[in-house]
């Protein structure tokens, strides 16, 4: 059975006041469905996010991380710095990060690599824009975009890997992909695994979808077979809201 995750990016929100209002509102809801929660807030907040939720089923997770261990990088936070905080699953490939600070798969491949070697599990996104969708290339935009960064890795490898399928156009939109245009991309995706690495390390991945999930269509949306979870960002910053996604397993 894959597991279902469902992943609050809180992206640059939240100070450290808000945050510990947000964690405690976040306390306060129930959750009834098996997913395992994470939020990953700005750097700044890490460690007393971690601190607040350390007994806790909500784990904390970081946005990025840079692929040296340390070293001349001004404003850069390595694996291993997460790693002594109590982080253990990092952010990786965001399409904010590719469009505004140009992570490319290079670079990506390198943070990939960084993150298992500390021994860290990574939710490596990926996604078209809507050119490559009107063009009909979304497939091939996304199958080289998992090519090129995961593809030099062993199957071993895969268990530290969430994939999370954001189409750039669903992105802060309020435009979702139809839960058919997810099911097909992530079965689309599966199948790129499995002719890699075989069935065992396909059906063992878990994939999840991002773009504008809200809690009136993530039933839906997560209702499908290969729509594993979802990464969510504007409805992770309500604890209503982002439970009642929780909820929609
Ligand atoms: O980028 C996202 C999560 O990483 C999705 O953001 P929205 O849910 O605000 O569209």
């Amino acid at each position: 059975m894959r597991k279902h995750i469902v992943a609050g990016n809180w992206k640059m929100n939240n100070d450290l006041p808000q945050t510990e209002l947000l964690i405690t509102d976040l306390l306060k809801q129930n959750q009834t469905s098996d997913a395992e929660v994470m939020i990953a807030p700005t750097f700044t907040n890490l460690w007393q996010a971690f601190e607040s939720l350390r007994q806790e089923p909500i784990e904390v997770i970081a946005q990025n991380m840079h692929f040296a261990e340390n070293g001349a990088y001004t404003g850069e936070v390595s694996a291993s710095m997460l790693k002594s905080i109590g982080i253990k699953t990092v952010i990786l490939g965001h399409s904010e990060r590719r469009a505004y600070y140009n992570e490319t798969d290079e670079s990506l491949a390198k943070k990939v690599d960084a993150a298992l070697a500390n021994d860290m599990r990574v939710i490596f996104c990926f996604g078209e824009e809507l050119a490559d969708r009107k063009a009909g290339n979304e497939e091939a935009v996304v199958e080289g975009q998992i090519k090129n960064a995961l593809f030099h890795l062993g199957a071993d490898a895969f268990k530290s890997i969430v994939l999370a399928y954001e189409p750039v156009w669903a992105i802060g939109t309020g435009e979702t992909a139809s839960p058919e245009q997810a099911q097909d991309m992530h079965a689309f995706i599966r199948k790129t695994l499995a002719d890699k690495y075989g069935n065992d390390v396909a059906d063992s991945v878990s994939i999840l979808y991002g773009g504008s999930v809200k809690p009136a269509n993530a039933k839906e949306i997560f209702s499908k077979p290969d729509v594993d979870g979802g990464l969510i960002g504007g409805a992770a910053l309500k604890a209503e809201d982002f439970y009642a996604i929780v909820n929609a397993f």
